[in-house]
């Protein structure tokens, strides 16, 4: 079976971590090159005592540098690094030769003007941005398959869109009437020392945070308008809850249509999806039913005494939402199976 080299830049995060616990696994991967800074020179198994016994977990990390990663003749990469750090590597990699996934917010945005606006600084990379692709699956596997550069999508942006798009394309909701309340497992802030993000301060207890203009507004605004063809803005909070992983994102709209066609519209986007399993009407998606898996579950209702359609999704923010989604993007642009490596319960 042909299988393909690859790199995970910024392999000892969290979503690195999934990364690597997936590809380990991918019959049609080898991990060739792992990088970090702060662990370079130990192997995979001596960060990752979980990897012991897998083939490859004598792999050595690497401090990244584009020349080194390139002569490990890895041919794909995956970033999992900081948003601003990563279109460094994306630009000297592609230069390069490798395709590239990446993981972080950097080439999501279409227009420069939106990321500086949410990121806070300039795009550092301008010139990618026409060729880079956004990469759903469900929506641009087309795209994907001919791509150089993928733009993973966020983890919430995930949650959120997937369920809402068949309904705006089809005009069976209000475009500027859309609120989602979403939480948020803590691995999704990333594996580095920060006080909000200490056990007593997570545990037992459930916070909102970025309010009331979180960073993923915009990706998932810039989605929504293009299904909806007009331009939408819509109302977002995220909490952070005190479990490792998992997102859970409820979101409510104003029915405009005929409501016997919501569950329709959903039906026939997402039967033949391989990774997005439909609950129906009355279904309450769970984390606990998604975590480790490339699954996003998504139930509807209908609150007849507001108007307002709910839509209730879940998916794991390192796997749908992270890891999980990027390998799918890779089995499609490879031409393998998009289910490769992935399709676990
Ligand atoms: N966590 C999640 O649920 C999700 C995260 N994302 C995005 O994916 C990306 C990775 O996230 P996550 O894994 O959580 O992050 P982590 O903080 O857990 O890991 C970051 C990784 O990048 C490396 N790194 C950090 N700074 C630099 C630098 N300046 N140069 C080179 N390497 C660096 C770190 O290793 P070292 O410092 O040793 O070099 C580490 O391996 C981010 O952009 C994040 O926003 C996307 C979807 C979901
Ligand atoms: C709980 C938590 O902190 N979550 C992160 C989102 C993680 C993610 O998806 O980040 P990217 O957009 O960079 O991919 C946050 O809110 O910033």
């Amino acid at each position: 079976m042909n299988s393909t080299k690859i790199a995970v830049i910024g392999a000892s995060g969290y979503t690195g971590l999934e990364l690597l616990r997936l590809l380990l696994m991918h019959p049609q991967a080898e991990l060739v090159c792992v990088t970090s800074r702060a662990n370079a020179g130990k192997s995979l198994k001596q960060l990752f005592p979980r990897f012991t016994g897998a083939p490859g977990a004598d792999l050595e990390f690497i401090a990244p540098d584009a020349d080194v990663i390139a002569a490990s003749g890895a041919e794909v990469a995956f970033l999992a690094l900081p948003h601003g750090v990563a279109a460094e590597y994306a630009t000297s990699l592609l230069e390069r030769g490798l395709r590239v996934i990446d993981l972080s917010a950097d080439f999501r945005l279409d227009d420069p003007a939106v990321y500086e606006e949410f990121y806070g600084a300039p795009h550092p990379a301008v010139d990618l941005l026409k060729e880079a692709v956004y990469g759903l699956p469900e929506i641009r596997s087309e795209e994907i398959s001919k791509a150089r550069l993928i733009a993973s999508p966020g983890c919430y942006p995930t949650s959120i869109i997937l369920p809402l798009l068949p309904l705006l394309r089809k005009g069976l909701i209000d475009p500027q009437s859309i609120v989602t309340c979403s939480m948020s497992g803590v691995s999704g802030a990333g594996r580095k020392e920060a006080i909000p993000l200490l056990f007593c301060e997570c545990n037992e207890s459930v916070r909102a945070y970025s309010v009331p203009k979180h960073r993923h507004l915009s990706e998932i605004e810039q989605e929504l308008s293009i299904a909806a063809g007009e331009k939408v803005v819509m109302s977002f909070t995220p909490h952070l809850v005190p479990t490792n992983a998992g997102i859970c994102s409820t979101t409510s709209a104003k029915l405009v249509g005929d409501l016997a066609e919501v569950g329709k519209a959903l039906e026939e986007a997402y039967n033949d999806a391989a990774y997005v399993r439909l609950l129906g009407k009355g279904g309450c998606a769970d984390t606990k039913n998604v975590t480790r898996t490339n699954f996003v579950d998504i139930g509807w209702d209908y609150d007849e005494r507001t108007g307002r359609i709910l839509l209730l999704s879940a998916e794991d923010n390192l796997g749908k939402g992270a890891a999980g989604q990027a390998i799918q993007s890779f089995n499609i642009m490879s031409g393998f199976s998009e289910t490769s490596g992935l399709l676990n319960f």
